[in-house]
């Protein structure tokens, strides 16, 4: 749907239009730009609080800075709708993270003023560092390299990997650091805490205060301005602040707090901190939801509220036919109270995921055995193998494309050391409206090669209950339990706990000429496909794998034995999937048979619902149906029992 923007807005397409305006004429096209956000969002869905807080920012620094030859990274991106709209995209924006509309978050292929593709947090300071050090190396000169970072991201050891790396090149790095004291959920950590100190501490606001005026009589000073700033810089700081504060320890100028919702300063700092070279940090103060009252209020559920009513407020819930199964992530929420409560070894660690994960539900029940980390995934796995060192047994819960982060961790913390930890993958698959960086698609093939592991995945609610169960298990060693987004498919997923037999896979339906082996939700896909196939005389068998490794050897050699044309389904990479294991043990075991196999194609999924993309890599129940239909025996009477 089209909205209509704002009279200033409107004129607006690119930040050249923007620089036609007088500085007194920002704070209404913030105005204008913040509304415009809200109507795309309310009836599009999306990020919201997170754009909303960095209006004035992004119209400040469109601005102030000569983009796109200055170069401006976001991170994470979920901040950087009105950075779209400010930047050719104003009329697109209606196609938001729509099926083959545009991206939720800053592509490089895209927009030129998308410096770099983002998704995943807290890479903005090393990119805008190497874009920095590459102007140096090319002789580049004048050009800004500016990286926007939340105090969430910030949290992250790659982050400060770049302020480090960027406290000893003196490269032309300004980090923005845009605090709002949240992350998804309130932010947490020692971080925080600090950064929470330093806005309120006396002797800050006064070194704020100084250094405003300072910069205030840069304009008048000229291009040798920054010789001066770096006199009295001397005098004003010295050693005592150096000490005393986290980035000027680490050779960056620290500027700040300043309010970040006042445009016109903004834009007048930004200009001002052009001039001074080297490495410098802006921390901005903002409120995550600015400008829509129940945002600022519930900034967890407005983070991506869906649709919703922009006047009342009331967040639209689509309204199914019949009452839907739980999703797999409350599933995961519940269970691990319930076993929690029955086996006290249990922890359970999310790194900045409780909402997304559910673990939320355990960290309100058992505040002492349920702990965010921060945006830290490295951490949260090797923390998790230290844990499990002692005895515990740490269920660690990571969306699998976040997983990609640590996967060392799980080799050499965990895996070598075959330590019981249970790693619980939610968002495994195409994940959906959040595109190519969200998509779990890899961890079956990553995770597959790594000798002491266990990977499963369960097909239903109850069974992902029970392999939660079996995981907890003494001396079990590494647990890898992989699901989706979404919802499940039982109503009545809440049944008594049974151990699985791990490697032990198990037989749907038998069946004539195709075996159809599944891993994980898809199988209900295969079992949708199964009414329509029979009507037409098509009786495919369909076994449930349940287990990636150890693979169900004795299940495999009954469906080599027995059917001549195999169909594997994952919701995963095809390269170095399940169907590839299955090429090995027939390899192995000197099978013939014809494999097909339906997943995820050797190319990058971009956006949509997860149905479309579904259907476009071609595993969906239609897909299913027309890859049996290519290969089955039409019989007139069967009497396979279903
Ligand atoms: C590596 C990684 N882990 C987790 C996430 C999920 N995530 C997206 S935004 C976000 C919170 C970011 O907080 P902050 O940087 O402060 O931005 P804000 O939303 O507050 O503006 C998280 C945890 C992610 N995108 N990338
Ligand atoms: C930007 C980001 O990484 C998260 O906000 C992500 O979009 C959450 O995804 P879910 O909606 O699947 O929790
Ligand atoms: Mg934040």
């Amino acid at each position: 749907m089209q909205v209509k923007a704002g009279p200033l807005l409107s004129n607006i397409n690119y930040p050249a239009d923007l620089k036609q305006y007088n500085e007194d004429d920002l704070e209404q096209i913030s105005k204008e730009l913040r509304q415009y956000i809200i109507d795309v969002v309310s009836v599009n869905g999306g990020h919201f609080g997170a754009s909303l807080g960095v209006v004035e920012l992004t119209v400040a620094l469109h601005y102030a800075l000569n983009t796109p030859y200055d170069k401006l990274v976001w991170d994470v991106g979920h901040q950087a709708y009105g950075h779209k709209i400010l930047t050719g995209r104003r009329e697109l924006f209606h196609t938001n993270r729509v099926y083959k509309g545009i991206s939720g978050f800053p592509k490089i292929t895209e927009s030129e003023y998308d410096t770099f593709g983002v998704g995943h947090s807290s890479t903005s300071i090393s990119a805008a560092l190497g874009m920095a050090v590459a102007s140096q190396l090319k002789g580049e000169v004048n050009r800004q390299h500016v990286a926007v970072i939340g105090d969430g991201a910030m949290t992250a050891g790659l982050a400060f990997e770049g302020l480090n790396h960027a406290g000893i090149e003196n490269s032309n790095v300004l980090v923005i650091l845009n605090d709002n004291c949240m992350s998804i959920d309130p932010n947490v950590g020692a971080l925080k805490e600090y950064l929470t100190s330093i806005t309120i501490s006396k002797s800050y606001n006064r070194f704020r205060d100084d250094i405003s005026s300072v910069l205030a009589s840069l304009s008048k000073l000229g291009p040798n301005a920054h010789k001066y700033v770096k006199k009295i810089e001397k005098s004003i700081k010295g050693t005592l602040l150096k000490q005393s504060n986290l980035f000027e320890a680490l050779n960056f100028r620290y500027f700040g707090p300043v309010d970040g919702h006042d445009v016109k300063r903004l834009a007048q700092t930004i200009k001002d901190l052009s001039a001074i070279p080297g490495p410098k940090l802006l921390h901005c103060i903002t409120v995550k939801g600015k400008g829509f009252a129940l945002a600022e209020k519930d900034q967890t559920k407005w983070h991506a509220p869906g649709l919703f009513d922009k006047i009342t407020g009331e967040i639209k819930k689509s309204i199914p036919d019949k009452p839907q199964p739980p999703k797999y992530q409350d599933v995961f929420g519940h269970t691990m109270v319930e076993l929690a409560e029955a086996n006290d070894k249990i922890v359970g660690i999310t790194p900045a995921m409780p909402s997304g994960s559910s673990l939320n539900i355990m960290m309100k029940a058992m505040p002492t055995r349920a702990l965010d980390v921060g945006i830290a995934e490295q951490h949260a796995v090797t923390f998790s193998a230290g844990l499990a060192t002692q005895g515990l047994v740490p269920f660690c819960n990571i969306y699998s494309s976040f997983m990609q982060r640590a996967y060392d961790q799980v080799i050499h913390d965990v895996a070598i050391q075959k330590l019981n930890v249970v790693f619980c993958l939610d968002r495994a698959g195409l994940a959906g409206a959040d595109g190519a960086t969200h998509h779990g698609a890899y961890d079956i093939a990553y995770m597959r090669c790594i000798p002491n592991l266990v990977i499963s995945s369960p097909m239903n609610e109850e069974e992902l209950r029970n392999l939660m169960f079996t995981a907890q298990q003494e001396n079990i060693g590494p647990f890898v339990i992989r699901y989706p987004r979404g919802n499940g498919v039982m109503a009545d997923w809440k049944r008594p706990f049974k151990a699985l037999e791990i490697g032990k896979g198990r037989k749907i339906c038998d069946g004539e000429d195709v075996a159809i082996l599944t891993i994980g939700h898809v199988g209900n896909f295969a079992v949708e496909s199964r009414s329509e196939l029979n009507s037409e005389g098509i009786y495919p068998a369909h076994y449930d794998l349940r287990f990636v490794k150890p693979l169900d050897e004795e299940l495999l050699h009954e469906v080599f034995s027995k059917y001549k044309y195999i169909l594997t389904v994952e919701d995963g990479s095809l390269q170095g999937g399940v169907g590839s294991a299955i090429l090995e043990f027939m390899a192995d075991h000197g099978y013939t048979a014809n494999v097909i196999r339906l997943g995820i194609p050797d190319q990058f999924i971009e956006h949509g619902e997860q149905a479309e993309l579904w259907a476009e890599c071609g595993y969906d129940k239609q897909s299913i149906i027309e890859a049996v239909r290519k290969v089955a025996v039409k019989r007139v009477t069967n009497t396979m029992v279903g």
